[in-house]
């Protein structure tokens, strides 16, 4: 039977899963839960928030299980002005994006690929940059379950954006319609082993406003992943 492996960052985002799916002790330290999704036998890691946090758990499980065939991150989000989204609404990531990697000047960050430093797959002739694509083969399957969901890229940050400005203009510079914090880690981890990688989140705020309905968010991304079966 096929493995897929689900990371969250908090446990809030994942109550609807866990209060169905069983504990399975722990994963590079982080506690797991085991069920099944479209069929699939699942791994969900709680990872901790940010991209260190969950380029380690994903490395680690996917090193202990080398039989996962997929790898999705699952929580909440700010969502970019101008994209359309509300408060509980889910999105599909066609795209996660390393937002604050590149080099800052006054003029605004120049990306890694307008300095020429590539995270992987230079050797493949196919170098990756600040944007690791998300599978097609899953998203075109988490589109059938969810018809009309929203879809674009997502900007990873480690730096949250703490007002309008500031989120006005990451949304801008990476034509993104939601910030979060560990999405392009768990993309890039994925794509190291060669997993299908997707990525689903739900709003929780509006970017660059501090407050946030974490269970609304929470529940539209759970929701869309449970759509799968
Ligand atoms: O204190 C704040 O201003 C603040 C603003 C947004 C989110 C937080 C969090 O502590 C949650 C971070 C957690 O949730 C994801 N998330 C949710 N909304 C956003 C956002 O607008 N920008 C970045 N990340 C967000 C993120 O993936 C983390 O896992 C605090």
């Amino acid at each position: 039977m096929s493995l897929w492996l689900i990371t969250v960052a908090m446990a809030p985002e994942a109550r609807l899963l866990t209060t169905r799916w069983q504990v399975a002790g722990d994963i590079g330290r982080r506690p797991c839960w085991r069920g099944s999704l479209a069929g699939r036998d699942t791994l969900l890691l709680l990872t901790g928030i940010g991209q260190v946090n969950a380029a380690q758990a994903v490395t680690a499980a996917l090193e202990a299980e080398p039989g996962i065939e997929a790898v999705f991150n699952l929580g909440c989000a700010g969502a970019f002005e101008g994209s359309g989204l509300r408060i509980g609404q889910a999105a599909l990531a066609s795209e996660v994006v390393l937002a604050d990697m590149g080099v800052q000047s006054a003029g605004g960050l120049a990306g890694l690929d307008e300095v020429d430093i590539a995270l992987a797959g230079r050797s493949t002739g196919l170098p990756v940059y600040n944007r690791i694509p998300c599978d097609l083969g899953l998203n075109e399957l988490i589109r059938r379950a969810n018809p009309g969901i929203a879809q674009g890229p997502m900007a990873t940050v480690g730096r949250i954006s703490g007002d309008a400005a500031t989120a006005l203009a990451v949304g801008r510079r990476w034509g993104a319609i939601m910030e979060e914090m560990e999405g392009a880690a768990v993309g890039l981890v994925a794509r190291w082993y060669a997993k299908p990688f997707a990525a689903l989140r739900g709003v929780s705020n509006p970017a660059g406003l501090r407050e946030l309905d974490l269970a609304a968010g929470a529940e539209a991304a759970q929701r869309a992943l449970l759509a799968l079966g």
